[in-house]
């Protein structure tokens, strides 16, 4: 059902991830397919507890295996990632994959000066010289649009503000200049002016580098600024995928719906906001077959639910897993389209 071309440079093919919670694996993420394109941002949203960081620590081959069974097929630019061991996988996280992580803070290292840091991944990757590193630094620091480059390269993280902290996270992660640049909720712990520079930052280093983004979020307002594509996760799978402007202006699945009635709009400020009731499954209690949304809407019948829901492909690029969304409403709304 998905669409796969010669510009997909990371294609992910049927990868489930399972955790060991006492002694039995249960699935995080399931038989998810996905693709990435150079020169796109694709945002995956969801509620917490929707498979959205499983899914990138899968890609960066983060995960114990002794904790932890993945399958499935993750295609980097003709390698399977999945099947690398720890070397193979080292020569991939930093050079041709770089990971931006929500806290800036507990990424760097709290005793190393800002230049030491971004050097340390081009002394692993490159085999450029010290006066070339150096220069590079203060190169990057100035892409992520740090003011003074000098002064922030001789500093220590304690001495930065929280956005100037992902800026160097950011120059890290883009110091091999990376193919694929993994972003797992990069902006959450900034405020809203920050927020906006630092998603500025990425897409600028998105259409420089040619690189590919995968942006993960819980922020749909963050996703409509930001991203070309979106997947919506729900309890570990995808529920729906799109162009951003299919998304938002022709949403189909009930949960992307949901999301995009419990978020704040224009045309709803100072009204209550939807909410979505109950909560995304855990894993043990994670329903085999049928629709995992369905405990959510149980004003929609059982028969408008598919068995065993599939991707049904409704416009080109645009998938919807289960037929349901054909008839469904809201209690209290007809179907229509959201502005944000
Ligand atoms: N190491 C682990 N062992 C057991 N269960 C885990 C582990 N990591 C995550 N989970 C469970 O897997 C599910 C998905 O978690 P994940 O962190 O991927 O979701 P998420 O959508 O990224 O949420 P958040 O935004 O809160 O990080 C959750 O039910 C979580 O409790």
């Amino acid at each position: 059902m998905s669409v796969e071309t010669e510009s997909n440079f990371l294609n992910i093919k049927d990868v489930s991830t399972a955790f060991k919670i006492d002694g039995q694996f249960y699935d995080a993420i399931s038989h998810i397919d996905l693709q990435v394109q150079h020169d796109e941002i694709l945002a995956i949203v969801g509620e917490s507890g929707c498979g959205k960081s499983t899914l990138a620590t899968t890609i960066m081959g983060l995960h114990d295996p002794e904790e932890t069974k993945i399958s499935g097929e993750i295609d980097f630019e003709g390698t399977d990632l999945l099947k690398l061991d720890d070397d193979g996988y080292n020569k991939f996280r930093g050079a041709k994959i770089g990971m931006i992580f929500q806290d800036p803070l507990s990424a760097l290292n709290p005793l190393k000066r800002i230049e030491d840091q971004i050097s340390e991944v081009m002394d692993y990757h490159t085999t450029l010289t010290k006066a070339e590193k150096h220069a590079r630094v203060l190169e990057l620091l100035d892409e992520v649009g740090i003011v003074n480059p000098q002064r922030t390269a001789h500093q220590f993280p304690h001495e930065l503000s929280g956005g100037m902290r992902q800026r160097v996270v950011i120059a890290i992660a883009i110091a091999c200049k990376p193919d694929l640049i993994i972003a797992d909720e990069p902006t959450t712990a900034l405020d809203v002016t920050i927020q906006a520079q630092i998603l500025d930052v990425l897409r600028d280093i998105q259409k420089e580098n040619h690189a590919g983004i995968i942006l993960i979020t819980h922020d749909l307002g963050v996703v409509a600024e930001t991203a070309d594509r979106v997947a919506v996760m729900y309890a570990g799978q995808i529920v729906e995928q799109g162009t951003a402007e299919q998304i938002f202006n022709t949403p189909e699945h009930p949960y992307t719906r949901s999301l995009l009635r419990s978020m704040p709009q224009r045309d709803n400020e100072g009204d209550d906001l939807y909410v979505i009731k109950g909560n995304v499954p855990s894993l043990q209690k994670m329903p085999s077959a049928g629709d995992r949304f369905a405990p959510r809407i149980p004003w929609v019948p059982a028969s408008a639910h598919e068995a065993d829901p599939v991707m049904h492909e409704i416009a080109p690029g645009h998938e919807v897993r289960c037929t349901c969304y054909k008839t469904f409403q809201f209690p209290d709304q007809k179907k229509g389209s959201v502005t944000v």
